[in-house]
C-alpha cells in the first residue's frame, strides 16, 4: 500500500480527516467548505461499525477522490454522498444548494432499498442481492451521463476496503470478492490502475489470507535483494540511455516490485510458488516523446535478449481504456524483468485513466466507455444482470482487428459473432459468418489475439436462439435476445391467428378483423402459450354474435365444436377437429420441453420447433395449426452403458438414435477396452418417457445395452 493509503487509514478522528482533506484541497471553494458543514450536520451522532463517527467515511472519500482528480464538485458529490441514504437531506435540499451536478452524482449513488447492506440487511438476504443488484445498475446508468459517479463510487469502495477489519469475517469475504469481481475491473476499465492495484491487493488480503501472507512474507524477507537487483538494472539502463542520445535529457526509470496480486495470478496461472516466478520486478522508463520509447524500445533489446512472446506495442494499438505503453521483458545478469517505456503523459493517463481528464485536463476521450452503455441496458432480471455484469467485467482481454486496422477489446473466449456485435448490433444481427485470418469460419469460432476477422453480412438475419449460450459478451447476448424475443412474438401473433382460423373454420383475415375490432390485438400473442388465454379468447370470440365475419349461431349450424383436451404422446392439444396422431417433420425435431408449435395436416399434428426456419414460414403461409403444448415436462434420468463397435461413425450413429428417441444427452464418457476392440460409452440422458422398459427395448433394437439405470431417486433427492 502507498504511504498515501496508509496515511487514510490510519485515520479515525473527524479532526484527523479533516486536515487530510484540506492537505489535499489546499485552497477549497466556499461550496465545498459548505459541502463538508452539510455533511458534518447532516451525520452528527451517527456511528462506523467500528464506532469511529460516520462523516470521517464521507470525509476520507472526499479525500480520496481528490487525490486523483481536481473536480470539486466531485469533491462535494463525495461528501455528500451518503446523506440522502442516511439522513433527513433529499434530493430537491441538495439541488437547491449545490446544484444539479453534485446532486445527480448523489443520486446515482445513493442505494434504492434504504438499508446500508454490509450493516443492516442479513447476510444473503435476497432483499440484500436484489437491493445491491437493483442499485448497481442505476449507478452505471446514471454513470453513463456522467462518469464521475463511478469515479467516486470506486474511491467510496477503496476507503470501505481501508476499513473492512470493522465488519464480520463473513461480510468482509463477500465485500473483497465484489470488489475483485465488479469493482477492480471497473477500475481497470476506466484506466484508474491507482485504484485498481489497491482494490486487487485489498480484496486478495481479505479473499485467500494464507497466499497473501506467504508473498507478502517472501517480497519483505527478500526486500533487500529485490531492491538490489532493481536498482543495479536500473543504474545500466540509465547509463545505456546516457551514452545513447540521452544525455541531458529528461527522463525518468523507476524500479518497482509487482503487486501483489498479479504476482499470485502468474503463480496460479502457472502453477509456479513465488521463488519460480521470474519476472517479480519491473521498471518503467518514462520519456517526453512517443519516438523516443521507440529509440529506448530499440537500446533495450539491442542490448538484452527480450522474451518475445511477452512484447507488446499498446502505443500503436492502444487499450480499450486508452493504456499506452511499450511493453517488453528483458534477460539480464540480475534476473528477468519487465520494462514498460511510455512517455510523460502516457504514465499520466495509465495512472488517472479517465480522471486524468479532470485532473491534468488530458486524456478525455481516450477511455472507451461503450462497456458502460451495453452492461447497463441489458433487459435480464436484475439477478441475471448483475451475474452477466460480473461476469463481463470479470474477464481477461484479447484484441481482435478489422481488416481495416480497427481494432476492437473482447473478453477472452469471444466468438465471432461477439466481435460482430462489438462493430455494430446491425453487423452483429445481420452476420452469416467470416473470414478469420482469411479462411472461412462459421459465426462460433472462439477468437484469439490478434485474429484479422471480416464479417460477411446479409440482410436476413440467421441468429439461432441458442447462441446466446456460445456468445461472450453482454452486447451479442442481448442482441441475440432481443433478436429472438421479438421473432417468439411475431411467431406466436400470426400463430394465435392460424390457430383461431383453424377452429373456426374462416378465413385468417376474418380472424384477424374480428380481434383488432374487439381490441385483443396487443395481447393475441398470449395465445398459443396460455391455455387459459386461448380458452377466453374463444368465449368472447364465440359471444360475438351479430358482428359481420363470424357468426356464432352460423358456426354452430355448420357443426362448429367446442375443442376439447386430447393427449397423444407427450403433447396435449386442444381443438375441435379429429386428431389421430402426431408427425414430426424431421427438419427440428424439438426435445421435450423447448418451445413448440403444431399444424394441423389430414387428422394429424405436425410438430415443429416454434424458432424452426420451415415453421416459421409456414406460419406466415397461415397453414392451419392447432393449439399445443407438453403434456408434462418432469424428465426421467437414466444411466446408460453401451458397447461400441470401434468403427467410423458409430458415436454419431448411437447420438442420432437417442435424438430420435427424444433423449437429452446430460454427459457422455468413452473408454476403450482393447481385447475386444469395442468401446465402451457411458450415456447419462433424460426423456420424458418414463418407463425404461420402453426405452430400453428401442435402444436394444440397434446397440449393445449392457447396463440402463434410472437415476431418478438419486436426481430427485
Ligand atoms: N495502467 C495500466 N497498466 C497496465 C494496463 N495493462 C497492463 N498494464 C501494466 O502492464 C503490466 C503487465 O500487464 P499484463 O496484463 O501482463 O500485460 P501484457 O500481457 O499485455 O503485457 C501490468 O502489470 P501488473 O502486474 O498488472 O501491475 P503492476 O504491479 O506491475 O503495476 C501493469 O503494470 C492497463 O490497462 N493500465
Amino acid at each position: 500500500m502507498d504511504a498515501f493509503l496508509a496515511k487514510v487509514k490510519e485515520i479515525h478522528t473527524i479532526e484527523e480527516a479533516t486536515a487530510l482533506l484540506w492537505e489535499q484541497l489546499p485552497s477549497p471553494s466556499s461550496q465545498t467548505t459548505k459541502a463538508l458543514d452539510v455533511a458534518m450536520t447532516a451525520h452528527d451522532g451517527q456511528k462506523r461499525k467500528s464506532g469511529e463517527p460516520y462523516i470521517v467515511h464521507p470525509i476520507l472519500v472526499a479525500v480520496i477522490t481528490a487525490s486523483i482528480s481536481a473536480d470539486e464538485t466531485m469533491v462535494q458529490a463525495a461528501l455528500l454522498h451518503d446523506v440522502v441514504e442516511d439522513t433527513d437531506i433529499d434530493l430537491e435540499d441538495l439541488e437547491h444548494e449545490f446544484g444539479e451536478d453534485v446532486t445527480h452524482m448523489v443520486e446515482g449513488l445513493t442505494k434504492i432499498v434504504e438499508i446500508r447492506d454490509e450493516e443492516l440487511a442479513p447476510s444473503g438476504s435476497d432483499d440484500r442481492l436484489i437491493s445491491s443488484a437493483l442499485t448497481f445498475r442505476k449507478m452505471l446508468i446514471a454513470s453513463i451521463k456522467d462518469i464521475r459517479v463511478l469515479v467516486i463510487k470506486l474511491c467510496d469502495r477503496l476507503h470501505n476496503m481501508l476499513t473492512l477489519d470493522a465488519l464480520p469475517l463473513h461480510k468482509q469475504k463477500r465485500i473483497a470478492e465484489e470488489t475483485l469481481v465488479v469493482y477492480s475491473p471497473i477500475a481497470h476499465r476506466l484506466g484508474i490502475s491507482r485504484l485498481k492495484n489497491h482494490l486487487e491487493d485489498l480484496s486478495f488480503y481479505y479473499i485467500y489470507p494464507d497466499d497473501y501472507a506467504k508473498i507478502d512474507t517472501y517480497i519483505k524477507a527478500n526486500a533487500q535483494n529485490l531492491q538490489f537487483k532493481l536498482n543495479a538494472f536500473i543504474q545500466k539502463v540509465r547509463t545505456l540511455m546516457e551514452k545513447n542520445g540521452f544525455e541531458g535529457m529528461h527522463f525518468e526509470i523507476i524500479g518497482r516490485v509487482k503487486h501483489y496480486y498479479s504476482i499470485y495470478l502468474k503463480m496460479h496461472r502457472k502453477g509456479v510458488s513465488i521463488e519460480e516466478v521470474l519476472d517479480l520486478l519491473a521498471i518503467r522508463i518514462i520519456v517526453n516523446e512517443p519516438l523516443e520509447c521507440y529509440k529506448v524500445l530499440g537500446l533495450m533489446h539491442l542490448n538484452f535478449t527480450p522474451l518475445i512472446s511477452r512484447f507488446k506495442d499498446y502505443i500503436a494499438v492502444p487499450k480499450e481504456n486508452g493504456y499506452k505503453t511499450i511493453h517488453t521483458t528483458l534477460f539480464n545478469e540480475e534476473g528477468i524483468v519487465e520494462a514498460q517505456i511510455r512517455t510523460a503523459q502516457m504514465h499520466r493517463l495509465a495512472e488517472y485513466g479517465v480522471a486524468a481528464h479532470w485532473k491534468y485536463k488530458e486524456g478525455s476521450n481516450s477511455v472507451n466507455l461503450q462497456w458502460l452503455e451495453s452492461l447497463s441496458y441489458q433487459n435480464e432480471s436484475v439477478e441475471e444482470f448483475y451475474e452477466l455484469a460480473k461476469s463481463d467485467l470479470f474477464s481477461e482481454d484479447i484484441t481482435v482487428f478489422s481488416p481495416k486496422g480497427d481494432y476492437y477489446t473482447l473478453p477472452k473466449g469471444s466468438v465471432v459473432l461477439d466481435f460482430a456485435y462489438a462493430i455494430h448490433s446491425e453487423v452483429g444481427a445481420n452476420a452469416t459468418g467470416a473470414l478469420v485470418n482469411k479462411q472461412k469460419s462459421s459465426l462460433l469460432t472462439v477468437l484469439k489475439n490478434g485474429d484479422i476477422v471480416r464479417i460477411i453480412k446479409d440482410d436476413m438475419p440467421h441468429l439461432h436462439c441458442s447462441w446466446q449460450d456460445a456468445v461472450k459478451t453482454s452486447k451479442a447476448k442481448e442482441g441475440i435476445r432481443s433478436h429472438c424475443r421479438a421473432r417468439l412474438k411475431e411467431t406466436d401473433t400470426f400463430s394465435a391467428y392460424n390457430i383461431l382460423a383453424t377452429l373456426f373454420d374462416q378465413s385468417v383475415d376474418a380472424i384477424k378483423r374480428r380481434i383488432e375490432a374487439m381490441g385483443l390485438a396487443e395481447s393475441i400473442h398470449k395465445l398459443p402459450t396460455q391455455l387459459d388465454f386461448f380458452k377466453e379468447t374463444i368465449r368472447k370470440l364465440a359471444v360475438y354474435i351479430g358482428a359481420k365475419e363470424v357468426r356464432f349461431w352460423e358456426l354452430l349450424k355448420k357443426g362448429y365444436k367446442k375443442p376439447q383436451p386430447k393427449k397423444i404422446e407427450h403433447f396435449k392439444f386442444f381443438t375441435n377437429k379429429p386428431l389421430d396422431g402426431v408427425e414430426f417433420d424431421y427438419c427440428c425435431h424439438p426435445k421435450v420441453g423447448d418451445k413448440i408449435v403444431a399444424f394441423y395436416k389430414d387428422s394429424k399434428a405436425i410438430i415443429h420447433h416454434k424458432l424452426c426456419k420451415k415453421a416459421y414460414a409456414k406460419i406466415l403461409n397461415a397453414e392451419p395449426m392447432i393449439f399445443v403444448s407438453w403434456s408434462g415436462t418432469k424428465l426421467s434420468r437414466y444411466r446408460l452403458i453401451i458397447s461400441l463397435q470401434n468403427q467410423k461413425g458409430v458415436l454419431a450413429d448411437l447420438l442420432a438414435r437417442l435424438s430420435s428417441l427424444d433423449m437429452n444427452v446430460i454427459s457422455i464418457e468413452l473408454g476403450i477396452k482393447n481385447s475386444e476392440s469395442a468401446e465402451y460409452c457411458r450415456i447419462e440422458v433424460e426423456s420424458a418417457e418414463s418407463r425404461k422398459s420402453v426405452l430400453e427395448e428401442k435402444i436394444a433394437q440397434q446397440f449393445k445395452l449392457i447396463e440402463m439405470i434410472s437415476l431418478d431417486d438419486a436426481y430427485n433427492k
